[in-house]
């Protein structure tokens, strides 16, 4: 069999209000989730044995990683098949860790697909869904790749409101945050309603301004561990086109909307070369993976 690939887009929360918090710790969410034109890329070559190699330009912060969520999907795969995991993965890795745009729940939501073809299981997603939601919160919506609102813990998905034509640009400051530890350092028993949204919007400035009217509730306690997201945003703001800024998940990567594609390109390349940045438009569903010539990163 020849190289099979896999695209594991960026996950990118455009609001995040936090609406109550379950009896065991996890918090209940409404938020919604966009997949950016950027991110990792997972191969599969036929071999005996189950393997990893992670290579491409964030490899490095995944060296001491134990337990990949690639082989962790594999196995999960694996196990509710009754078969043997097996074959060569490469990761290749465009996005930083642990940086709030979802990169492990991506790529484990790209292992299940991949191994699910290459394989030959050929199960529907709805079948593929429990074990995605055993991986992590956020892999359900990686699985499905299309933009959605996440409700419950990010399990229930439900359609996004139409989405207009936008840019957006990613940026981070290159310091990792950990998602339970942004969890962690809420202000417990404070909770926000749900988000009010029309059904669609036919422009990147409704859109923003509609946004505009809701949060990312896990903004102020990553600023509390991580005081560089405010550099971002203010930097995001002050880009040409800027419609709005706003921090993705638990951080730190924060992005901006821009009224178009090549507008957001342009403005990402303004921003100090030393972070992590981005600029691009919106991808929806399961696409071939990015060019080698896409720029993820700085
Ligand atoms: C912040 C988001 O990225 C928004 O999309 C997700 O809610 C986090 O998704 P994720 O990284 O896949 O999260 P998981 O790996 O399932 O959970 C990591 C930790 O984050 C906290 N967590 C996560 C999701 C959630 N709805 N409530 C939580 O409290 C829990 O402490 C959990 O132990
Ligand atoms: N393939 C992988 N890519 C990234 N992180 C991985 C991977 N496999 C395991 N991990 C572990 O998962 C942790 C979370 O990484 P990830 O990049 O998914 O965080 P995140 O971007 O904050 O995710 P989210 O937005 O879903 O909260 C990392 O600290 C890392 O140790």
């Amino acid at each position: 069999m020849s190289e099979l690939a896999e695209a594991a887009p960026a996950k990118v929360n455009l609001f995040l209000h936090i609406t109550g918090r379950r009896d065991d710790g996890y918090h209940e969410l409404d938020s919604l989730a966009v997949f950016a034109g950027t991110g990792d890329v997972l191969r599969f070559a036929a071999a005996p044995e189950l393997t990893l190699a992670v290579e491409g330009p964030e490899a490095a912060a995944l060296s001491a990683e134990p337990d990949n969520l690639v082989l962790r999907a594999a196995r999960l795969l694996a196990e509710a098949a009754g078969m043997r995991p097996h074959g060569a993965l490469r990761l290749e890795k465009h996005l930083p860790v642990a940086s709030g745009i979802g990169g492990g729940s991506a790529d484990a939501a790209a292992a299940l697909r991949l191994l699910n073809r290459a394989w030959g299981l050929h199960w529907p997603e709805e079948r593929l869904r429990p074990m995605a939601a055993r991986l992590g919160a956020d892999v359900p919506v990686c699985l499905s790749c299309h933009a959605a609102r996440m409700g419950g813990i990010g399990e229930v998905l439900r359609p996004a409101p139409a989405l207009p034509m936008a840019g957006m640009v990613l940026a981070n400051p290159r310091r990792p945050l950990s998602t339970p530890a942004v969890f962690r350092a809420r202000t417990a028993g404070d909770f926000s309603a749900p988000a009010m949204l029309p059904a669609g919007w036919s422009g990147a400035g409704s859109m923003a301004r509609d946004l505009a009217a809701c949060r990312n509730d896990l903004e102020p306690p990553a600023l509390v561990l991580c005081p560089e997201v405010e550099t971002v945003l203010a930097a995001l703001r002050g880009l040409p086109g800027c419609l709005l800024a706003r921090m993705s998940g638990s951080g730190a990567t924060c992005f901006g909307l821009f009224p178009d594609p090549a507008a957001a390109a342009a403005a990402a390349a303004l921003l100090p070369e030393a972070w992590w940045r981005w600029g691009g438009g919106f991808t929806e569903g399961v696409r071939s993976p990015y060019s080698a010539a896409e720029p993820a990163g700085a």
